[in-house]
């Protein structure tokens, strides 16, 4: 067998993927090659309307601009929803790095909504979202329909074409998506100084913990990918995409067929930058065991099954100091 060309190695520019016109047997064999080479890609024409997406900006603006004590009065709960202040997110992320400073970023979470009727409610990461004192129209409603609209997205388009890439019958993956577990987050980077310490960050290298992660970003730029060298590769802003990429869960899905690559975020713009990735991860009941087209003879599973809820609680204990200090 040939060995394949590591056609990422020397790239200068991640490739995009264009859902609109394509079939799904084209959107499935560029998924592959993207995941399997270097875990990122772009996405353009998805069907979320550009209204949609000012919509969230706009709501993410408005929510930042609030004085201090009107987002600490919102901070994160255990259900992981809430405001995340300056020098608090990740005390320590994944293998990739060592980090010893606080990310320079602030942020607010929303969940996938868990109502008090419903019976999964009070379980871990299974409670209600908190909301700022903001008016409705200005600020759920907007956050609210973006993230109805990425949900859309990820079950009728992109959870067929991964299936088809990987071998699968395209509806492989619906019955683990039944009640999804989505992260909704609304980030800002103060501008960072250009002489600032060579580990300040605002992102330290990481991994993302799930299964897909699918970012909308404004016109800063400053996200950057780890090839397989060990040198960066920026993620700058192209105007109607989006920056997508395989998240550990997923690749452990695949027995490492696709990549979780580090990825990490300096804003030396020099003004304010505010992203906005949406985490589509699989119900928290979702028993994640290597899917039968990536292991064989010769290619042995090399994950044990997990429970998606109890490798996500073991992840967010880990790296978030709100959950230390609650169970200290
Ligand atoms: O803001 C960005 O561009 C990246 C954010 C990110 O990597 C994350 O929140 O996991
Ligand atoms: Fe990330």
């Amino acid at each position: 067998m040939d060995t394949p060309v590591d056609l990422y190695a020397t790239r200068e520019a991640l490739p995009v993927i264009r859902f609109a016109d394509a079939s799904e047997e084209t959107v499935a064999r560029q998924l592959d090659q993207a995941f399997s080479q270097i875990g990122f890609c772009y996405f353009a024409d998805i069907g979320v309307d550009e209204a949609l997406v000012e919509g969230v900006f706009a709501a993410s603006r408005r929510f930042h601009a609030l004085p201090r004590a009107a987002k600490d009065a919102i901070a994160m709960n255990s259900f992981h929803r809430g405001y995340m202040a300056p020098k608090t997110s990740l005390i320590e992320t994944s293998t990739v790095a060592q980090v010893t400073r606080p990310n320079d970023s602030e942020s607010f979470m929303l969940m996938h909504e868990v109502p008090p009727d419903d019976p999964r409610y009070g379980r871990p990461l299974d409670g209600p979202n908190l909301w700022p004192e903001l008016p409705t129209a200005e600020f759920r409603q907007p956050v609210e329909a973006y993230e109805q609209a990425m949900e859309a997205f990820c079950r009728r388009r992109l959870l067929p074409a991964m299936a088809l890439a990987l071998g699968l019958p395209r509806d492989w993956f619906a019955p683990h998506f039944r009640q999804p577990t989505t992260f909704l987050r609304l980030l800002h980077y103060p501008p960072q100084a250009r002489d600032a310490p060579e580990d300040a960050f605002g992102s330290a290298p990481h991994t993302d913990y799930g299964f897909i992660t699918i970012l909308c970003q404004d016109q800063r730029g400053g996200l950057e990918v780890r090839r397989r060298d060990g040198t960066w590769l920026s993620a700058p802003p192209l105007p109607g995409t989006w920056v997508v990429n395989v998240a550990d869960m997923l690749s452990r899905w695949t027995n490492g067929r696709w990549q979780s690559t580090p990825h990490r975020v300096k804003n030396l713009s020099g003004g304010d930058r505010y992203s906005c990735p949406y985490f589509f991860d699989m119900s928290m009941d979702s028993i994640v065991e290597v899917v039968p087209s990536c292991h064989g003879p010769g290619n042995p599973a090399r994950f044990p099954p997990v429970r998606y809820g109890d490798y996500l609680i073991e992840r967010l204990d880990r790296n978030y100091a709100y959950r230390k200090q609650a169970t200290s």
